[in-house]
């Protein structure tokens, strides 16, 4: 019997008869042989039709993985107390043989697939799957990617068509020509909460051979949205392979003047600041999160993979975040996951209005005070709780930049991280070589609640993509290095640190400044203000940043703050430059040559400075000079 066969007999005629409809039998043999291992009770297909959107929908509600809140078209979901955030530990690149490879989680392929094909072994027993279609990028262009999503979670589903254009009829168009990721997920056994049980069993393995990842036991988007950030993995050793750039980068339009626009991509780690900078009312948002880069005729060419966002909602306040607290509280489709619940109304941490002292939250049944096994006091809401909603609701979303086949012209690249004492707020490199390697390969940020562990820690976190990584990272920089030569005119690189503080902890920067660098950065993309040279790039004028802070904030900006944020902190840069070098000598290892030559010539610029300025470099020195 072939692959069709055993299908027809496994499904009901009229989710076959969609299946059927595509003409791959690659993906016919997937199908069949993971719908008899997991063993679900029932199958469903989700086409392009809205009415297989609703039904997922309704399907999350009737199995209780979500409820109903107040505002129509609203739904909560929760997650296990322990479920809350990307499992690093147990998330595994299966390769040939185990390879170890430094800064990479890997396992022997046929050791991880026996492993998790055990685990999944009938795990469907008594539930539904889902079988969904997507892609990753705009559809019909040179950015598409399709996959096919099979998950027991309506939940998880449900997510994905809020987050990725659909991809049934991009499959039909495609047939046999379709290269095409594959995901398989579980929640496994749930508890009364409707969460998953089993989190001692919980398992990412991302098969890098036949791009499929397998999920289970966990239902935190970060570990189970298949398009999201695990075939992130996947798009990374593709874009390595084939010339491109696949990057943990927000997309945005920058709006300069006299009608100008200019794009820019941003890379910072987990919960630093992607969402909430191309969020700024005024610009432009295209993406939050993951964004394509292709050279196309000698220009970099980005776009966003996703159409939502899955964003962080601590701190959104309607003072900082007015278009977020806008769309979260109009009646527009949205999952709310983890946040505190009491009488059909969400609330968060740091929202901005007082919040009640009991309800439900990502802890159940919650009162002001309650503390967890641990003997940690619980939050109303979990840090790295989320909001999960589509970007045609936003008003500042460039509908057109998000669909373009041939995506937008990068103007600028920005690499930013948490970091308390060495980068200044914003500074732009000499060319893409210092750029690449001294702010892309160099970042550091400290860890965050994004992902299960100790936080505030500072990390070696390249380009804000290690934790998904998955090829040697020296192939990866290489790539990034190559890239330039593709181009005929290469986007300008700048860094920013928006987590500067003073010796007492304050933040010597407030929230809404990044309006500020961003503008400044679209101005030096077209070479209209002048800056200051430094050992480190170049950085802003005070008074330019004077006259811009008055424009798009309508705040003074003093000498005295510039003088603070700017100083060039030489001790600070020579010891990361240290840590930089060391790590890439000694763990990397297969690094390119010019990543040494480069932060040797940073050194030395530094060292030099040092002679004739000391340790800490006021800008207004170096103006002068
Ligand atoms: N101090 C300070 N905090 C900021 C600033 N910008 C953002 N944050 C905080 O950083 C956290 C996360 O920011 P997001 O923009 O949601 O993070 P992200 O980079 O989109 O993260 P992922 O979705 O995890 O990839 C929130 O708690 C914000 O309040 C800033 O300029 N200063
Ligand atoms: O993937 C997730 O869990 C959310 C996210 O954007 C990140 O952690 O970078
Ligand atoms: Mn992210």
């Amino acid at each position: 019997m072939n692959a069709l066969e055993r299908l027809e007999k496994l499904l009901d005629k009229e989710q076959f008869e969609k299946i059927k409809a595509i003409d791959n039998p690659e993906l016919h043999k997937f199908l069949v042989e993971w719908i008899e291992w997991l063993e679900p009770s029932k199958v469903f297909v989700c086409t392009d039709n809205e009415e297989d959107e609703f039904y997922v929908r309704w399907k999350a509600l009737y199995y209780g993985e979500e409820k109903i809140l107040e505002t129509p078209n609203h739904t909560v979901h929760y997650d296990n107390y322990y479920d809350q955030a990307r499992d690093k530990a147990n998330t595994k690149l299966l390769v040939p043989g185990g390879k170890k490879i430094p800064f990479l989680n890997t396992k022997d392929r046929d050791e991880g697939l026996k492993e998790i094909r055990e685990l999944m072994k009938g795990v469907m027993r008594g539930k539904e799957l889902f079988v969904c279609f997507f892609v990753l990028g705009p559809k019909n262009s040179v950015f598409t990617i399709p996959a096919v999503q099979l998950t027991d979670s309506a939940y998880v589903a449900h997510s994905e068509f809020i987050l990725y254009r659909k991809g049934y009829e991009e499959f039909k168009r495609l047939g046999r020509s379709a290269r095409f990721f594959k995901f398989v997920h579980s929640a496994g056994e749930l508890d009364e909460r409707k969460t998953s049980k089993n989190l001692d069993k919980r398992r990412i393995y991302i098969d890098l051979v036949d791009e499929t990842v397998y999920s289970v036991n966990t239902q935190y988007g970060g570990n189970t949205i298949g398009l999201k950030k695990l075939a992130f993995r996947l798009t990374i050793q593709r874009a390595v392979r084939e010339g491109w750039l696949s990057e943990h980068m927000f997309l945005m339009g920058v709006n300069g003047p006299n009608g100008r626009k200019t794009y820019f991509t941003g890379a910072y780690p987990s919960m630093c600041g992607k969402t909430s900078t191309a969020m700024i009312s005024w610009e432009n948002i295209v993406g939050d999160d993951l964004t394509f880069i292709v050279p196309m005729n000698g220009i970099a060419r980005g776009a966003n993979v996703e159409k939502g966002v899955f964003g962080i909602i601590q701190g959104v306040n309607p003072e900082d975040d007015p278009i977020i607290w806008q769309v979260l509280h109009s009646p527009v489709e949205i999952i709310f996951s983890n946040v505190l619940v009491k009488d059909g109304k969400p609330y968060w941490n740091e929202m901005g209005v007082p919040i009640p002292g009991e309800g439900e939250n990502h802890s159940g049944e919650w009162w002001r005070g309650k503390k967890d096994a641990e003997g940690n006091e619980i939050p109303p809401s979990h840090k790295n709780a989320r909001f999960t909603v589509s970007l045609e609701h936003f008003p500042n979303v460039d509908l057109e930049a998000l669909e373009a086949p041939c995506g937008v012209e990068v103007g600028g690249m920005i690499f930013g991280g948490r970091d308390k004492d060495t980068w200044p707020p914003v500074r732009e490199a000499f060319d893409w070589k210092h750029g690449v390697i001294t702010m892309g390969a160099a970042l550091e940020s400290e860890t965050t609640a994004a992902t299960l562990g100790k936080e505030g820690v500072r990390a070696f976190n390249p380009m804000a993509i290690l934790d998904f990584m998955s090829v040697p990272l020296g192939e990866y920089i290489e790539n990034y290095l190559e890239f330039e030569k593709k181009l005929r005119k290469a986007p300008k690189i700048f860094a920013v640190n928006y987590f500067l503080r003073d010796e007492d902890g304050n933040w010597l920067n407030h929230k809404l400044d990044k309006a500020v660098w961003l503008k400044w950065m679209e101005l030096r993309v077209h070479g209209d203000v002048d800056a200051i040279d430094t050992p480190i790039g170049y950085i802003p004028k005070y008074g330019d940043l004077a006259r811009l802070f008055r424009e798009v904030l309508n705040k003074d900006y003093s000498r005295e703050d510039y003088e603070k944020q700017f100083t060039i902190r030489v001790p600070e840069l020579l010891a990361k430059i240290e840590r930089i070098e060391k790590i890439y000598r000694e763990q990397v290892k297969e690094a390119p040559e010019e990543l040494f030559q480069v932060l040797e010539e940073e050194r030395k610029r530094l060292l030099e400075a040092r002679e004739k300025y000391g340790d800490y470099i006021s800008p207004f020195q170096l103006e002068k000079a």
